[in-house]
């Protein structure tokens, strides 16, 4: 089995003069659930849109399942479920209508997985209620449900939470959860609000302006906007002795300006400011310091401290 999903290298789409991927190296793991952060206009949907088959780039590779050729592309591209941008629903028609016309119009066999795919979604309910008078969310699931006919190992979907409530994207992020731990589907979701995918993406990917410009794990997204106590004393090396010894603990990190981040304690500040000045040391600085995943995001594209 091949490790890697999706690896797009030097993935560049021009239009016109718009340059909306800027030579693109993304890689998606098998069995990851991929977010992909990115505001409006930063190129998502068209890197969805050329790995789908639904654009074609200016120049670059997209390896779908290990496979590059035309041919095997098109063969790959049947192993993915996808969901871009306004789905294709049929405003006339029931829950159960839409995904047999799908499943009629892409010569899907049997007809047992309309059933299923209902129930999978949570619209088995929905009775003769046309999509037309759906929530959002009930479209953006039934959106998921067409996606997910014909069994698909990769599921490619554009913002499925754009526009939910608060506990729309729980139920969305529960569903895909579901998917990605018992079918073992590998996901990318796309979304412009790093929130949204907290919880559920085991993997980032940032995109601005059509450049990718970082990917990690959530581990190391998580790591980068952990929080800390900001320390600036007259003699950092004397502090962290004070911290080892008397606060017994070795979560801290000095850095090259002799500012200290302390990772443990933060629960009590006033014990660690006391033991410090307790051993004689001159506090400069001290404040509780750390983002969240939203501003570490704006701070990354935004040119602000991260980059
Ligand atoms: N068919 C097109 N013709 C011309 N320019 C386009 C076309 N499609 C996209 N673009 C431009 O390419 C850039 C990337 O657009 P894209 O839709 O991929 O962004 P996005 O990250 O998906 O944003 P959104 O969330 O708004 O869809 C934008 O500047 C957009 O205006």
């Amino acid at each position: 089995m091949n490790e890697y999903v999706l690896r797009t290298r030097g993935l560049t789409k021009r239009y016109k003069n718009q340059l909306a991927l800027d030579s693109v190296d993304l890689a998606i793991r098998q069995g990851a659930i991929y977010g992909f952060i990115g505001q409006n206009g930063a190129g998502k949907s068209t890197l969805m849109k050329l790995v789908t088959g639904l654009a074609f780039q200016t120049s670059g590779t997209i390896e779908l399942f290990g496979e590059t050729g035309e041919k095997e592309l098109i063969r790959s591209r049947k192993r993915m479920g996808v969901a871009i941008e306004t789905p294709a629903l049929y405003p006339s028609m029931t829950a159960r209508e839409n995904l047999e016309a799908h499943r009629l119009q892409r010569g899907i066999p049997g007809k047992d997985c309309i059933a299923r795919t209902l129930e999978l979604v949570g619209l088995e309910g929905t009775g003769r209620k046309t999509a037309r008078n759906f929530s959002l969310g009930m479209k953006q699931r039934l959106a998921l449900g067409v996606a997910l006919l014909g069994d698909p190992e990769f599921l490619i979907l554009d913002e499925p939470t754009n526009g939910l409530d608060p506990m729309g994207v729980v139920e969305m992020r529960e569903l895909l959860q579901k998917l990605n731990r018992e079918r073992g589907i590998t996901i990318l979701i796309s979304s412009h609000i790093l929130s949204e995918l907290d919880l559920v993406a085991t993997y980032y990917g940032i995109i601005h302006r059509g450049k990718l410009l970082e990917q990690m794990t959530a581990k190391e997204l998580r790591e980068k906007c952990r929080h800390y106590l900001h320390i600036k004393v007259d003699e950092p090396q004397r502090a962290a002795a004070v911290f080892e010894r008397e606060l017994a603990t070795s979560e801290y990190e000095v850095m090259a300006d002799g500012v200290i981040r302390l990772y443990a304690h933060l629960e009590n500040p006033a014990r660690v400011s006391r033991a410090l000045v307790e051993s004689g040391l001159e506090v400069e600085q001290f404040m509780p310091t750390g983002e969240d995943l939203e501003s570490y995001f704006t701070a990354r594209i935004g040119g602000g401290k991260h980059v």
